[in-house]
């Protein structure tokens, strides 16, 4: 690419009156990366940021169930999109646009043209952070995003499982390519508490820290493996609703805290570099 002779693409924008904006990847599909990315919003939104979500996952659009409001967006003025509101979470979905069972059949073009209206035609207001749900693996809608608007960085999410850790790196390796700075890694379906008080080990629990250490990167915590979580995605009651009232609600809190302090600091950072430049 360095050496093509094409135009240069207009250079990202940030968006006005949004603070920080969050990809949230996985590399393996199934992890958990929609769950993780609607309880983080709610939870950071608990922390009394203002929050907005974008369900760019073409190939699985669930944020709207999880977050229980499945209605057509209102288009306001010209072409505005006016976003849904749900457990004080603005949102926008490719499964608003897209509804019904069909499977979205889209060329890169259309695709990127969707993204770029999700963050430039939507009327978000005031937001502290914007996260983008993914779609699982590497590719499209990713280029589209950083072509867009600068990304404060990236959560990657896996399960402890190899298979799981290997796409993920294969993420990692994703955003290095596009200068995206990985704020760090979640580990969903941690562990899982049985009924007798039992800890049950499914898919490898400490093994996304382990990955996260190897390449220097923060770890920011785990969720367990819980129906509770399970059951509050399909019914639009997400469990990052009950707050510090439950476990499963403390650890989308506590990452939340985490991702909310190192946008911070990064923010800080590109700033400095912006100065001595
Ligand atoms: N911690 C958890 N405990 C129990 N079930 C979970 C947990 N996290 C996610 N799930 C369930 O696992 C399934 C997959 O989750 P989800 O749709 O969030 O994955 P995903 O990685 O976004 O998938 P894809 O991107 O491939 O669509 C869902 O049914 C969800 O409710």
């Amino acid at each position: 690419m360095a050496h093509g002779h094409a135009p240069a693409p207009p250079a990202p924008l940030p968006l006005r009156g949004i603070r920080h904006i969050v990809a949230v990847g996985s590399g393996k599909g199934g992890v958990g990366k929609t769950t993780v990315a609607v309880n983080l919003s709610i939870a950071l939104s608990k922390l009394g940021y203002k929050v907005g979500l974008i369900d760019a996952d073409i190939y699985g659009p669930n944020v709207p169930t999880m977050l229980g409001a499945t209605r057509q967006p209102n288009i306001v003025g010209e072409n505005t999109i006016e976003p849904l509101t749900a457990h004080g979470v603005k949102f926008i979905s490719i499964g608003l646009i897209a509804p019904g069972d069909k499977p979205m059949v889209m060329r890169g073009p259309m695709l990127h043209q969707i993204i770029r209206q999700f963050l430039t035609q939507v009327a978000w207001g005031e937001l502290d952070f914007l996260l983008v749900d993914l779609p699982p693996g590497t590719g499209d809608v990713v280029i589209s995003l950083v072509q867009t608007v600068p990304l404060t960085g990236a959560v990657v999410v896996s399960t402890g499982s190899s298979v799981a850790l290997e796409d993920a790196r294969k993420a990692l390796g994703m955003f290095a390519q596009v200068n995206v700075e990985v704020m760090g890694l979640v580990e969903n379906m941690s562990q899982m508490t049985l009924p007798d008080g039992t800890i049950m080990d499914i898919f490898g629990a400490g093994a996304t820290e382990q990955t996260a250490k190897q390449f220097k990167l923060p770890f920011l915590g785990s969720i367990d493996m819980d129906p509770h979580v399970r059951e509050g995605g399909d019914r639009g009651l997400p469990a990052a609703l009950a707050g510090g009232a439950t476990k499963r609600g403390q650890e989308f809190i506590a990452i939340a805290e985490k991702v909310a302090a190192r946008s911070k600091e990064i923010a800080e950072s590109t700033e400095d570099v912006l100065e001595i430049s």
